[in-house]
């Protein structure tokens, strides 16, 4: 049986530890602050956005929602990113995606200040996290890191499979992964023979967004298995992983709902502190 790694209980820990760093940064009178952009009547992702929202109250970070009609015009959605990029005040940005499919994500995404990125989605932050210079990462990727690293699961020199090669999680997870010395093999949609890697994996990140396609025997005895997917089957939630036979045949598993999703929400949080700091520095440093 595996060990069930926690993710609720680990988002909490770091919330605890994030509510003492801003109580002290309000303290000093920097009170942080992140704008998410809501496009849309999209159900989830407006869930999604009350949780952020709901996280940020219980850190005291400062949230603002602007809620977007579907229908928005690229350019006037530009045009209140670039207010957002100009606003002193605002340490954190983050466009809630997917987007309508009238917009051109790349576009958009181009448009909030690599500085202000709290996603890590900006080309410029993407570069920066490709060369090993990190000013953050996006908040999944961050999520996972956290599970490993307080689960004390070591990353170095282990085979890290990744499924999926998404901007939000796989792409970045295996940079990140990469960066933390493991030996990275990233699988898509066109790998042929999935299993034959997956049965590699010491650690499993599955993140293709399609149910059950993770199971018993495509995971290695004692492997570490990292369900970052988001399926709704039957009115319920479930991830890419068949939890309940794989369970019998990892070393450690994540859960679906309760893994990396709220460790998604926490680490936001913790992107947005990270920013509103290195803008308080940098503000100093003109003094
Ligand atoms: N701009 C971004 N858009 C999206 C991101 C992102 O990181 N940045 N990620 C996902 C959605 N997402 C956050 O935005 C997200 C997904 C899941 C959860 C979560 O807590 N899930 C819970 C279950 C919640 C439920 O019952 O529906 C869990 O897994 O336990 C939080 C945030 C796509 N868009």
């Amino acid at each position: 049986m595996a060990r069930i790694l926690d993710g609720k209980a680990i988002a909490k820990q770091v919330k605890d530890e994030l509510r003492q760093r801003v109580s002290q940064l309000r303290e000093t009178g920097l009170v942080p602050k992140l704008v998410v952009v809501l496009v849309g009547d999209d159900a989830a992702s407006a869930s999604y956005v009350r949780s952020k929202s709901r996280a940020a109250q219980d850190v005291g970070i400062d949230a603002e929602v602007i809620q977007m009609p579907a229908n928005i015009a690229e350019d006037e959605l530009i045009r209140a990113l670039e207010r957002l990029n100009e606003d002193n005040t605002v340490h954190a940005v983050l466009v809630q995606l997917p987007l309508p499919a009238h917009l051109d994500t790349d576009r958009i995404l181009m448009h909030v200040h690599p500085a202000k990125d709290v996603d890590g989605f900006h080309p410029v932050n993407i570069g920066r996290y490709a060369t090993g210079t990190p000013l953050l990462w996006p908040c999944t990727t961050a999520g996972i890191l956290e599970i490993l690293e307080r689960s004390e699961i070591p990353i170095a020199g282990r085979t890290a499979v990744i499924v999926g090669r998404s901007r939000i999680v796989g792409w970045p997870t295996a940079q990140l992964l990469l960066a933390h010395n493991a030996t990275v093999i990233q699988c898509h949609r066109q790998t042929v023979n999935l299993r034959e890697y997956t049965r590699q994996a010491d650690i499993l990140v599955a993140a293709a967004g399609q149910p059950s396609l993770i199971g018993p025997d495509d995971v290695k005895v004692g492997a570490t298995v990292i369900d970052v997917g988001i399926n709704r089957v039957g009115g319920h939630l479930v991830g890419d992983v068949d939890f309940a036979a794989v369970e019998e045949k990892a070393g450690a598993i994540t859960p679906v709902p309760g893994g990396v999703g709220p460790l998604t929400v926490a680490m936001l949080m913790k992107n947005t502190v990270h920013l509103a700091e290195i803008h308080q520095r940098e503000k100093e440093g003109f003094r």
